[in-house]
Parts: structure tokens; sequence; C-alpha cells
């Protein structure tokens, strides 16, 4: 027992010694024991030790030799083990036979440093328990010293189970009652109940063990998955690598005996790999002292590097069977597998991408919403508050349209006489002038939903979503009868089909037109389905469309008369605050803005709340709408724009001539107002005249009166200046198309006859003669001539008049009507009453 115990001590001495103060790693020697013994393997350590156990001397005198001499001139020291392994009493000695051969191969090399007769076997079997644990112990110090770098999780897990015996796991080991028996179960027991001890007193006071173990909460869970994580980054760290040269590779690591062997990758990568922990104390501070680190560097062909390498390790004398092991490997690599898949990804994403904006707002997103139609659906309960009191004039209008109303509303009235029901009707008219509204209106009054879509939103990139979105408009509103289709814009899809494809044809947009008509026409006369569309170009809608049966209405809003406007007033300024007596006010600007349609008048009524809000008054006063007016024709004044004293003079005595025109000349409009402040669209100056009333007809005097009023401010500065200025280029563009129309479209020349010429842009060639234009050439400029004339004649002899209004203007910017009656005296010719009565003085004028 004695000598066991010495036999122990030394062996445990020569253990800690290895391990404290570890060897060199020699040149391509992959495990190091302490004997001095090479052992490449698990299988070479245990043929080894039991080379020992056979007698032989020869490597116990190897190894006590080293062991003083060291080995050889490459001695270097190894960091000794730290924290690895744990502690001694966290191990369960076990007999001799259920140890794993790995385990009992050491013993044996153990042992046999001990002249004991008693075979290894009994030897351990007899030893005391805490020699088997500090035993152990040691043994796994070496195991840590050699392996550690290799797989630190699987080394520490095989070597705790080769320990506890056989290489089974403990909780394995407790499943098998024939080989363990009674003390298997008993152990599961104990460390059973220790567990569950364990975990009660991890409870809180009032918390209960239950079934599956104590409850974990939320931020335990997280803190411990951010534990296993940690443990797992620690034990098993991502890999890393670097590139390096090949003379680096030669002189850092080959020379020095540091590869342990290389892979040469997708032949063109060779990645090294090293003895760990011989790098490490060769180089404390590489990356290459952790585990997961490795060095590569690229090669140009597989052979030029299998024979530099050979060249290499001859020169360095490395006899043929320790050479580097050289593997070749074909990898994967993810990012170029993921490049060469880019394209095809970027193409997908782009296609997901555009079918996403595509579909907008549609209920259906991605591509398979591209066909369904984009309409609005209001509800007629919550969403169409608008009914036909809110649209003000357009009487007509809404008495053709009233006629939906009371089919939708009912309809037996109509099917009792055998009527058939209009399908739809075409609103046509000038921008602005309430289409959607009026079908807004006729929705809100029959108290049916509403479907609004604009024909843009047919026409799509995609061949066949245009037809498809009718469809499923349709299919949409035949689910929600009775109700009302408006489709906004249409001619953007019901533009005439055309016969030649001269310029690229639009099959697209035909085809979804052809849906549409063939929609229109599959409704059944049950169906109480009314389709309205409103346009600004009825004139190149498809007859198709027009045909009965289809859009059978043709309904044109056109812009409102003065009463109109007078009545678009009255809605709009019903939602602002002002103290004007509401008829005079809403009559005064309905004089005052002829052409304006519904959408300018809204626009006008805003802008005057808007300047008033500006400027601090309490309510909106006349002042307002009639800056609101100017802003909204002239635009906004360019106060930054400062004019020259001459240049001023020349605008003022422009202006001046044409307000003396409108004046004098009878059939020319009155002047309402002169400006000489410059304003947004470009115009330096501006004069205001007064609409000689609703005005259908023009006759030749008016005409030329109007021409000759128009030239008035070019006349005035021929009179006043020694040269003209380029300030009259819009009134001589007016002119000429005031004369070119008279003479091609209203037969009012003599020379040319009763023709009519379209003047279509479009056309490459003139509808008429070469001889014809030159005489229609000779004509306008007849009419022209004519018209300068007679202003010439008039401006010269009220040229004294003239100066005064452009003195006046120079003083006062602005003059008012008010002010020519008081510089000129009243005007010879009277105006009809229904404007008279809106411009009489009430001591109040635009300042
Ligand atoms: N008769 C009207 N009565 C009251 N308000 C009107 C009238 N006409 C137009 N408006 C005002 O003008 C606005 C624009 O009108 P709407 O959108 O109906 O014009 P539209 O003819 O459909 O124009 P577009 O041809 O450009 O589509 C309306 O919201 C309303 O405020």
């Amino acid at each position: 027992m004695l000598a066991r115990s010495r036999a122990l001590a030394r062996a445990s001495r020569n253990l800690s010694a290895a391990a404290t103060q570890p060897r060199i790693v020699p040149h391509r020697t992959p495990l190091w024991v302490p004997s001095g013994i090479v052992v490449r393997s698990p299988a070479m350590a245990m043929a080894a030790s039991r080379r020992f156990h056979a007698g032989s001397g020869k490597y116990g005198k190897k190894h006590r030799e080293d062991s003083e001499k060291g080995h050889g001139k490459k001695k270097k020291l190894l960091p000794p083990p730290t924290e690895y392994p744990p502690p001694a009493s966290e191990f369960k000695p076990v007999p001799y036979d259920q140890l794993h051969p790995v385990t009992r191969a050491w013993i044996d090399h153990f042992f046999s440093m001990d002249s004991s007769p008693d075979p290894f076997e009994k030897r351990w079997n007899e030893l005391p328990d805490e020699q088997k644990v500090d035993m152990v112990h040691s043994m796994m110090q070496v195991v840590k010293f050699h392996q550690l770098g290799r797989d630190p999780a699987g080394t520490l897990k095989n070597w705790l189970n080769n320990m506890l015996g056989g290489g089974t796991a403990p909780q394995q080991r407790q499943s098998k009652p024939s080989e363990e028996g009674k003390q298997g179960k008993e152990e599961a027991k104990e460390e059973e109940s220790e567990q569950q001890q364990q975990q009660r007193s991890r409870l809180k006071p009032g918390q209960e063990l239950g079934p599956g173990g104590p409850k974990i909460d939320l931020t335990t869970a997280i803190l411990l998955t951010l534990a296993a994580w940690g443990i797992l980054r620690f034990m098993v760290p991502g890999e890393q690598s670097r590139e390096i040269t090949w003379q680096e590779f030669r002189n850092t690591f080959l020379d020095k005996g540091l590869v342990e062997k290389l892979v040469v990758v997708n032949r063109n990568r060779v990645k090294v790999y090293l003895y760990h922990d011989a790098t490490k104390a060769a180089y404390p501070d590489s990356p290459a002292a952790n585990p997961n680190f490795h060095y590569y560097f690229t090669i140009g062909s597989v052979e030029a590097f299998e024979r530099r390498l050979e060249e290499a390790q001859n020169e360095l004398g490395i006899p043929s069977h320790e050479r580097i092991p050289l593997a070749y490997k074909d990898e994967i690599s993810w990012t170029g597998t993921i490049l060469s898949f880019a394209p095809t990804l970027l193409v997908i994403g782009s296609i997901i991408f555009l079918s996403r904006r595509a579909s907008g707002g549609a209920g259906q997103s991605g591509i398979f919403g591209i066909g369904k139609s984009r309409a609005k659906m209001f509800n007629q309960e919550t969403d169409i508050k608008i009914k036909f009191k809110d649209v003000a004039g357009m009487d007509e209008a809404k008495v053709e349209i009233m006629e939906f109303v009371s089919f939708l509303k009912t309809p037996e009235k109509f099917e009792r006489l055998g009527a058939k029901i209009p399908r739809g009707a075409i609103l046509s008219g000038p921008p602005g002038t309430g289409k959607t509204l009026l079908a807004k209106a006729t929705a809100g009054e029959a108290g049916v939903p509403f479907f609004s879509v604009s024909g843009s939103e047919f026409v799509e990139m995609f061949v066949g979503v245009g037809p498809s979105r009718v469809r499923d408009l349709f299919a949409k509103a035949r689910k929600n009868t009775p109700c009302i289709i408006f489709i906004d814009e249409i001619d953007a899809i019901g533009k005439a089909r055309s016969k030649s494809n001269f310029g690229g044809g639009n099959d697209e947009r035909e085809s979804t037109l052809n849906q549409l008509l063939t929609e229109m026409d599959g409704f059944n006369t049950q169906d109480q389905v009314v389709v309205l569309a409103g346009t600004n170009r009825a004139d190149v809608l498809d007859k198709a469309l027009m045909r009965p049966g289809r859009f059978d209405r043709h309904i044109v809003i056109d812009r409102p008369t003065m009463e109109g406007r007078k009545q678009i007033f009255i809605v709009h300024l019903k939602k602002i605050k002002t103290d004007e007596e509401m008829d005079y006010l809403s009559g005064r600007l309905a004089a005052l803005t002829p052409g304006f349609a519904g959408a300018d008048i809204a626009n006008c009524v805003n802008e005057a709340a808007l300047i008033a809000a500006r400027q601090g008054a309490e309510t909106v006063k006349m002042l307002h709408f009639e800056q609101a007016i100017e802003r909204v024709i002239g635009g906004l004044e360019k106060k930054s724009l400062v004019l020259s004293p001459e240049e001023k003079r020349t605008v003022a005595y422009h202006e001046a001539g044409h307000a003396i025109c409108g004046w004098y000349l009878q059939y020319a409009d009155p002047l309402l107002k002169v400006s000489i402040i410059p304003r947004g669209s470009g115009a330096l100056g501006y004069a205001q005249y007064l609409p000689a009333g609703e005005q259908y007809l023009m006759s030749v005097n008016q005409l030329m009166d109007r021409m000759a009023m128009t030239l008035g401010g070019r006349v005035s500065e021929e009179l006043h200046f020694d040269t003209v200025t380029s300030g009259a280029s819009d009134d001589f563009n007016k002119v000429t198309r005031m004369a070119s129309a008279m003479v091609t479209k209203w037969g009012m020349s003599k020379e040319v006859g009763y023709l009519y010429f379209e003047d279509d842009e479009q056309k490459l060639q003139k509808p008429f003669s070469e001889a014809t234009a030159q005489k229609i050439d000779a004509e306008v400029k007849k009419l022209v001539d004519a018209a300068y004339d007679k202003c010439m004649n008039l401006l010269k002899e009220k040229k004294s008049a003239v100066g005064l209004v452009a003195e006046e203007l120079l003083r006062k910017e602005v003059l008012s009507r008010d002010d020519m009656i008081r510089i000129l005296g009243q005007r010879q010719w009277g105006h009809s009453d229904e404007f008279e009565k809106f411009f009489k003085p009430r001591g109040e004028s635009i300042p």
C-alpha cells in the first residue's frame, strides 16, 4: 500500500510538473504526454500504455531523460491551466471495469511507473476514493492541457463521462436497471430529491413548486437565454479568419513547426490549422490563440502550391512520415451563393414592390390586387351628405338628372309603364363646373351607395389590368344595387378608338373601353345601377359610348351665368362670416366674376376669408372679396418687382389707352378697374372691364371695337413716347386670334367667303389651299389695320384724357370705375341695369 502510495505520489508529481511546467510541443506532435510519449489519438495512448504495461523500459527511460534534459532546442513554456477542470468534488470514482477504455489506458500508464506486480485493475479498485479523485483530477489537467484547444465543450463532456465510467452519460446509466440495479435507482432518486431541494431553496416565499418546477417569469427567461447564449459563445466561439501571404505562412508558422494540417478549399485557398497551444505560447497576443481562428492564403494553382510546400518541407528537413497532412475540400460560400441569387431576388423584389404600389389603396395588396377596381365607395348614410340644394345653378342639368334619382328611388313607377330606364349620363363641361358635385348630389338625393373612380385609374402598365378593373367595378356595383357609379375624366379610357395606329395605338385603353361598353350592355333592366361619367372633352369620346342604352343622356354643364354665379356665391358665402348684405354682395361678386366656374368661385370666397384673416379683420368685407378676385384673375401682387419711373410711365399710358378706348367706344366693355401694380402672371398692369351683360353672340361692331380697345395700349405708347415697347405682344395675340376667327370661322370677310376652317395644330396639312391662305392673311391684316385706325383716331382725339387718366394712375396705381367717372364724366353709352345696380357708388372703393 505504501509502495502504491509512493508510486501514486510520484505519478501525481510528474503530472503536476507536466501541467504546471509543460514542455514545448515538438514539431508535428499533436498530443503531449508527460512521459514524453508522442500520442496522436486516445487509441494510440492506449496502445502506448499497453507497451508500458508489457514491461518495456525503453519509453520509461526516455521519459526520465527527457524530463531531465527538456525536449531539445525548441523548449518553451506554456501557460498553466487555470479554471479547468472543475473541482474534484464533482467527480464520482467508479470501479475499474466501468471506466472508459481510454481512461483505463491512462490509468495503466500511471501505474506502469510503479514497480508493483499487482494488475492495474486491482490497484485502481483498492485506491481510496480521495486518491482516485486526485488522480482523475490530475489526468484532467493533462487532458485540458492537450485537448481543450480542439473541442472544449466536447472534450469536457466526454471526459467527465469517461471518468464516471464507460463513456455513458450519468442520466443514461440511471435508466439501465439491469446493469446498475437498485443502486442506480437510488442514485437517481437521490439526485432528483437533491434537485428538488435546490429548486425549493430558490423559491420565493409563497411560491409553490409546480409539477414542472418553479414558473419562470419573462425577465428570468430573457436573462437565462442571454446567459445560455453567452456560455455557448464562450464555449464555441464563432469562426474567424485572416488572410496571410505565403511568406508569412512560411516564416511565422511553417518554419516554427506550428502547422498541424492544411486544407485546400475550392482549389484556390488554403486554410491553415495550427497547434493552438503551441501557437499561443509562441505568439500569446496573436488571434490564432483563439481556438476558432484560422489563417488562410490564396493560391494560383494547386499543383504549384503542392510543389512549393514540398520544397519548403525539404528545406526544413521534415521526414516524409511527418509531412504536414494536406486535405482537399469544396465549400459553398454563402456570400457567393447569395450574391449569385441577387439579380433574381432583385427582380422578384421589384415586381412585389411595383405590384404593391400598383395596388395602392385597393383592398387587396400585392400582385393579386392589381386587377381589382380602385373605386372608392361612399356610403349613402355616412359619407354622402351632398344634396341638390348644395349644387347651385345648373337647373336644367338638375332636372335631367333628377330622373335618375326617381328611377333609383321608385323603379316600379317606370317599369309599370314599360319604360326603359336610361343607363347613364355623361356630364360634360369645362373644369370645375360642378360635374362631380352633381353626381354626388344625385347619390345623396337617391340615398344609394356611390362608387367614384377616375378614368385614369383603369390605365395601368400591365396588359389586361384595365378591363379586369372595369369587370371588378361592375361586379361590386351589382352586389350593392341600387347604386351610382361615377367615372370622372372618362376621356382617359373613352377616347374614340383610332382607325389607324399612326403614332402608336393603345390596345390596352381600347380593350378597357370595350370592356366598359360590354358591361354597360350587360345590365338587365332590373339592375338598378346608374353610370354617370364626367369629362371636359365630350367631343373626343367614342361614339359607341354615347349611343342609347349606354350613356343615354348627355348633360352639358357650362360655366355659370350671372345668376348661376350669384347662386353659387350664396352657397359658398354661407360658410364664411360676413356682415355684408347677402343679396348685394353675391350679385356684385357675380358681376365682377364673368367666366368664373364654380370651383373658381369657391376658391375666391375662400381666398377672401384668408385675406381677411391675414389682415386681422373681424368679418370678411367687400374689399377682401375684391382683392381675392384680383388675385384669382391676375395672380399674386409682385411687390418685389420694382419698375423704373420710365417703365412705370409707359405702363400707365399703355393702360390708360385701353381704359379710354373702353370708355369711349360704343361697343367696347366699359372699364371696371385699371391697375399698374405688377402681378404674378407676368402682367405689369391690367385693366378689368365690365362685361356687357351675358353675351352669347358677338356682332362685327363689337368685335371691331374690342380689337380697337385691345390695340389701345400700343397706340397710346406711339402717341406719347418716341419709341414703343414689347409690352403689347399679348394684345396682338388676342387681336390676331379675333381677326382670324372672324375670317376663317365666322364668315365676316367678303373676300374669303362663308367658309369654316378648323385650326387643328396637330394636323400637318392646312385645310385650305395656298391661295386661300394668302387671302386669309390679307383679310386678317385688313381687319386689324381697320381696328388700329379706329383706335388711333379715337386716341388722337382723346389724347388729353389719356394723359389725365395716366397721371392719376401714376399717383394712385389703381383706378376704379368711380375714379373714371370723376375724371371723364359719365360714360356716354349706357349699360344694362342688371350690372349697373351693383356699381353705383356706395362710398367705398378699392384702395
Ligand atoms: N354649381 C355649384 N354649386 C356649388 N359649388 C360648386 C358648383 N360647381 C362647382 N362648385 C365647387 O367647385 C368644386 C369643384 O367642383 P367639381 O369637382 O364638381 O368640378 P368638376 O366639374 O367635376 O371638375 P373637373 O372637370 O375638373 O373634374 C366643388 O367642390 C364645389 O365646391
